[in-house]
């Protein structure tokens, strides 16, 4: 009953595969290889459009430099209060940005809210040099709280980014699971709703360890290959990222793992609100599932092998919380099995 992170999964097969065939031979390192190339116009097939694309070997790393590349002196980058960037990448974009910080903004459900952002961003007014200036806003689909935003709600967040000037940058480290759920497509999850950087996650859903930054203005290419190499992302044997995305990316297996893994999260969170002590903290709309039980039904799960987190609970959600209950979090991923899912359950029931 394993449900600690996606990151504790291993690798599918065919992305193993994959590996195991790009290893034989030579081809030419650092990114300039065919199947670095064919992989990348995969991705231009993939959204429907020329990006440019840069492997790297972590979602934070995507992420940082994704940020990096749209600093400036002063530079404010806003987030959901729980954002990943903000709360969990070890002050990660902060240093490669050489010093923007991030300015938290709230929202429920883990979704920064428009027009609590409209409001941080004015904050910080053209021309008063005190308070620095806004660079950059960043979402992450899917959220840290296991929700997603809409296609209308990334295009809400979209519009003020615009009006403020500002590129919009999508921690896509869970991309396949929210674009599952809304039944989009990669475009319209993205660039049609005003995302200009995406970092596309594959680390989590069956590869091993592959991360891309996709850029919708290829005219961003310029300074990215400098910052990732001077990040010592621009990996020697990178056809090693290309190879995983290529079987990743190849007869919609990223689509396939993706599915499973929320239809495992539905099962389960569909199971525990049947139960009478247990709750939803927020709805499960990816492969994450937050909840709030008590205390010795936790105890029982652990001691018959269940693996999981407890989870910091956010303010709102503390106050809920009674003094013999604990919100955790539970992940399933690609190689979840419905098996597991239903004994965990049945622990839960006490059956
Ligand atoms: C939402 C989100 N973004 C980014 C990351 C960063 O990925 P990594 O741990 O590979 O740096 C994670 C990690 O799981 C994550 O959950
Ligand atoms: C750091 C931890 O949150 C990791 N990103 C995970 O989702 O498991």
């Amino acid at each position: 009953m394993h449900f600690a992170s996606d990151n504790w999964a291993g690798a599918h097969p065919n992305i193993v595969r994959g590996l195991a065939e790009a290893a034989e031979g030579h081809a030419p390192a650092y990114g300039a290889s065919e199947l670095d190339k064919k992989v990348e116009h995969r991705f231009s097939e993939i959204f429907e459009r020329d990006v440019a694309v840069f492997f790297v070997g972590t979602g934070t790393a995507a992420n940082s430099l994704a940020l990096a590349s749209c600093n400036r002196p002063g530079g404010q980058i806003f987030c959901h209060a729980e954002a990943h960037v903000n709360m969990d990448e070890c002050n990660a974009p902060e240093f490669f940005t050489s010093g923007a910080k991030l300015v938290p903004v709230t929202g429920p459900q883990g979704r920064m809210a428009p027009d609590a952002l409209a409001t941080a961003i004015a904050r910080f007014p053209p021309g008063v040099v005190h308070g620095g200036q806004p660079v950059a806003v960043t979402i992450t689909q899917a959220t840290e709280a296991g929700t997603v935003y809409s296609l209308d709600q990334i295009g809400a967040i979209g519009e003020v980014a615009r009006k403020a000037g500002l590129p919009l940058h999508m921690d896509g480290a869970r991309f396949a699971n929210a674009l599952v759920t809304l039944g989009a497509t990669p475009a319209e999850m993205t660039w049609k709703r005003g995302v200009d950087i995406l970092s596309f996650g594959g680390t989590k859903n069956g590869c091993w360890c592959a991360e891309a930054l996709v850029l919708f203005d290829p005219g961003r290419a310029r300074e990215m290959h400098y910052l990732r190499k001077r990040s010592a992302q621009l990996f020697s044997k990178s056809r090693f990222i290309a190879a995983q995305f290529d079987a990743y990316l190849r007869d919609g297996l990223w689509l396939e793992l993706a599915r499973h893994a929320n239809a495992m999260a539905s099962r389960l969170a569909a199971g525990l609100v049947s139960t009478h002590d247990a709750r939803l903290a927020w709805p499960t709309g990816s492969n994450e599932v937050f909840a709030i039980l008590k205390n010795a039904r936790l105890r029982a799960l652990r001691d018959q092998g269940a693996v999981f987190y407890d989870w910091p609970a956010t303010a709102a959600i503390k106050d809920e919380l009674a003094t013999d209950e604990t919100m955790i979090r539970l992940v399933t991923s690609y190689a979840t099995t419905a098996r597991e899912v239903d004994a965990f359950l049945s622990i839960c029931t006490g059956e």
